[in-house]
């Protein structure tokens, strides 16, 4: 593939919608945005926004949407092959739910090296492990004899074993002690600059989405409504009244939870 695209992926009017014929919902309403190589962008907006919808169009897990997905200026097939999940990778929100039970954490990261036919397993465990903060030790643990936070290194070692281009971080702390929270973004910051590695993250969380993405599209009502840097997420720098409202809401709801964490 060239790297002369302008944009590594590319939404261009993508509409999903459930239910039946009569009782039809467009959860996600003609939504366009695009990320270049390296960058960091963000979903962010209330509850049922339709956030999560958009990623997991964009992962495969579901091919009825409307409007395209580009990937390099090249279109998406709708049912995405195995050379899109060695570039692409996602990480959930629920730590707990996305690790097998029975599964030590050693087959948990051999799985993604067999299906996509890497060598030398047992050092790109180790060599994963360490560069998500996991001593040699983790390799022979079950899920319930990890913290969450823990987990979740897991669960991004799994992503990043077989070297992707691109993670799709869905809510990735919000399962989350706060403490946890902040190693777990310095964790994922740290290793975008080191892989040189895009993000897509979607989070109803303003603080997580400023510390993690250059540029944010929040949504509303299954659409973006427009896109802020970090740094005007910061400053509160919004054209739009919803936007406005939600970054004032947000920064209470900091300043309430910092107030009960004093
Ligand atoms: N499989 C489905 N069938 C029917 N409705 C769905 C389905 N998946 C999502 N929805 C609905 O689509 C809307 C958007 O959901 P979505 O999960 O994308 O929101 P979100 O912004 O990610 O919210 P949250 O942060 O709570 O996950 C919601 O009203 C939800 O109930």
């Amino acid at each position: 593939m060239s790297d002369v695209s302008r944009f590594l992926i590319e939404a261009v009017g993508l509409s999903v919608s459930f239910g039946s014929q009569t009782a039809r919902t467009r959860v996600v309403d003609d939504v366009s945005f695009h990320i270049r190589k390296g960058e960091a962008y963000g979903l962010i907006g209330e509850s049922g926004c339709g956030k999560s919808t958009i990623l997991r169009a964009l992962s495969g897990l579901n091919g009825e949407y409307d409007g395209a997905f580009l990937l390099r200026d090249r279109e998406l097939p709708k049912k995405r092959d195995k050379d899109f999940f060695r570039r692409v990778q996602m990480v959930f929100q629920d730590p707990y739910g996305s690790l097998h039970p029975r599964k030590i954490v050693e087959r948990v990261l051999a799985e993604p090296l067999a299906i996509h036919g890497f060598d030398r397993h047992s050092e790109r465990i180790a060599e994963t492990l360490d560069a998500v903060g996991l001593g040699p030790s983790f390799r022979y643990r079950y899920p319930h004899e990890l913290s969450g936070g823990q987990r979740q290194r897991v669960a991004i070692a799994r992503a990043l074993i077989i070297e992707p281009e691109i993670l799709l971080l869905d809510e990735p702390t919000s399962a989350l002690d706060v403490s946890v929270q902040a190693e777990i973004l310095n964790l994922l910051k740290r290793l975008r600059l080191e892989r040189d590695l895009t993000y897509l993250m979607v989070s109803h969380d303003l603080a997580v989405v400023a510390h993690i993405c250059e540029r944010a599209g929040v949504m509303h009502q299954g659409q973006i409504i427009e896109e802020l840097s970090a740094q005007q997420i910061r400053q509160s720098q919004a054209r739009e009244d919803y936007t406005r409202k939600f970054l004032q809401a947000s920064i209470e709801a900091v300043a309430r939870r910092t107030e009960v964490e004093a």
